[in-house]
């Protein structure tokens, strides 16, 4: 099963630093990890660090993987939709990315079954300039899933999505990720979803990683209170699953 490991990462842009010192354990594949922290962090920096996006210090380790670079596939936030390709093509497009035209029945067979899997088989061939903003977070998730990664780094793959959607598309990740032994990293900012759908969290704060381990261990009341600035609290809820509660802002001195 594929492991990734970060050991001193950075990011820069330009000369500016927006990322310092990021160490993890060893990720490995089989769970979902949850990257959490508030707007402007470095959540989306790191997921570009790690795929080769963005330039920076240290180093992006893969081990027991059988693809090698190519193993990691980025599902950036913002999917502009290119109005010209309809769902299917844009999906078998990302599908043949690196390798030959030809294509094969399995190739054809597997984007049938991911369309299916996250229900958006109906979408085929619509064009994705017709299609809802939900509708393109879908595909782009299609996108990424047709590549087969190692280690899939989702940002924020649900924000566009209804509650029904949400549960629906992090279950499934959760069950293809135990299956396939991918490993996969979602930028969040539900921390509710981060408690019920990831086994690991890690939490960034102004370019540096502050705290990271078993998600129950790492969404704390202090966590939220410091990093954050929200009064809130960490509760069972009536199925005894932890859910955060948040009581108020903390306003600034
Ligand atoms: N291309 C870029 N050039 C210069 N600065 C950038 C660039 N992209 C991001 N930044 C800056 O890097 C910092 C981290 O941004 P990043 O997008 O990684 O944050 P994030 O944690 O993903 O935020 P959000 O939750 O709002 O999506 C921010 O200060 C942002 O303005």
């Amino acid at each position: 099963m594929v492991a990734l490991t970060l050991e001193k990462v950075g990011a820069t842009y330009g000369r500016r630093v927006v990322l310092s010192d990021v160490n993890t354990g060893m990720l490995r594949g089989g769970g979902l990890t949850a990257v959490i922290g508030p707007n402007a962090a470095g959540k989306s920096t790191l997921f570009k660090r790690i795929a080769g996006l963005a330039a920076g210090p240290g180093l992006v380790q893969l081990s027991d993987t059988a693809k090698g670079p190519e193993a990691i596939c980025y599902m950036p936030q913002d999917t502009g939709a290119n109005a010209v390709l309809t769902v299917y093509e844009s999906v078998l497009l990302s599908a043949k990315q690196g390798s030959g035209w030809k294509v094969k029945d399995e190739e054809l067979a597997e984007i049938d079954r991911v369309l299916a899997a996250l229900r958006i088989d109906d979408l085929a061939f619509r064009g994705l300039g017709e299609l809802s903003g939900g509708q393109r977070q879908l595909v782009s998730i299609a996108q990424a899933l047709v590549r087969k990664p190692e280690v899939l780094l989702m940002d924020e793959p649900t924000s566009a999505l209804d509650l029904f959607r949400q549960i629906e598309v992090l279950g499934f990740m959760k069950r293809l990720s135990a299956q396939s032994g991918m490993a996969v990293l979602i930028a969040l900012h539900d921390l509710n979803h981060a408690l019920r759908y990831c086994e690991d969290t890690i939490v960034i704060s102004n370019g540096s990683v502050v705290a990271s381990g078993p998600t129950p261990d790492v969404i704390t009341t202090e966590m939220l209170k410091s990093v954050y600035r929200v009064e809130a609290r960490v509760e069972a809820c009536s199925l005894g699953r932890p859910v955060v509660i948040v009581d108020d802002s903390i306003q600034a001195a």
